[in-house]
């Protein structure tokens, strides 16, 4: 992995956002199937954008807790690089679906407090990447994309033997103090960079690039 931060722009539902994400230096591009999110896309939008990512930037599909049929019927039709999974997937779930699918994995675990950091260790044992994010409160309509932080010292100075990405409320004026506090070599973020739920802004995208030190692409 290079020096810079490499950052994830997740929620992308337009050929402007996307084109946009991939010239200001996002390394990851995410794209939303939650039929309740307004970030969902339906399979053959997603397949229109992804066939225009430019190659080298990784198209990622979250989902969640979605079964093989979904996400054959997915996958056979957008060029996916990685799946997110952002449901209530267990240890065995992410390896049966690494081995099914043949796509690195990234699974996200949703932290408030210490009882939560034991379920990133058991994940960082079987997913290609874990993400570190805020866990949903209870009375919450989606179980990501909240646009809520939560206490980074909780990991400060951890690590996993798998690369991680940081999420939860980042915004083009927290990313860089999200960054020194938790040692975090990769950043996801969403409703930081809306104008609307589900419209990216290219001025804030560019911004929280920026701010988290991420690659400038030429
Ligand atoms: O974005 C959604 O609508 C969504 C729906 C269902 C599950 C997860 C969802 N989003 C997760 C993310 O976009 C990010 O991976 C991450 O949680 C950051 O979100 P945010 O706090 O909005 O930056």
């Amino acid at each position: 992995m290079s020096d810079s931060i490499r950052v994830k722009i997740c929620g992308l539902t337009s050929p402007a956002a996307v084109e946009a994400a991939a010239q200001l230096g996002a390394s990851y591009l995410g794209f939303v199937f939650f039929p309740r999110s307004p970030r969902h896309l339906e399979i053959e939008t997603a397949r229109t954008l992804a066939m225009a990512v430019p190659p080298g930037l990784a198209k990622v599909a979250l989902t969640v807790d979605a079964d093989d049929a979904a996400l054959e019927a997915l996958l056979d039709r957008v060029p996916i690089d990685m799946l997110q999974l952002h449901g209530h997937e267990s240890p065995d779930r992410v390896a049966e679906l690494r081995a099914r699918f043949g796509l690195p994995v990234m699974k996200a675990v949703g932290v408030a407090d210490e009882a939560d950091l034991p379920a990133l260790a058991d994940h960082a044992r079987v997913a290609d990447q874990i993400l570190v994010d805020a866990k949903p409160p209870k009375d919450a309509a989606l179980p990501g994309g909240n646009g809520l932080a939560f206490d980074w010292r909780l990991i400060a100075g951890r690590r996993w033997p798998v690369p991680w990405m940081l999420a939860g409320g980042l915004t083009p004026g927290n990313v860089a103090e999200a960054i020194a506090l938790t040692g975090a070599r990769q950043v996801d973020v969403s409703s930081g960079v809306e104008s609307a739920p589900g419209v990216k802004d290219e001025a804030l995208m560019g911004r929280f690039i920026a701010a988290a030190g991420g690659k400038e692409r030429t």
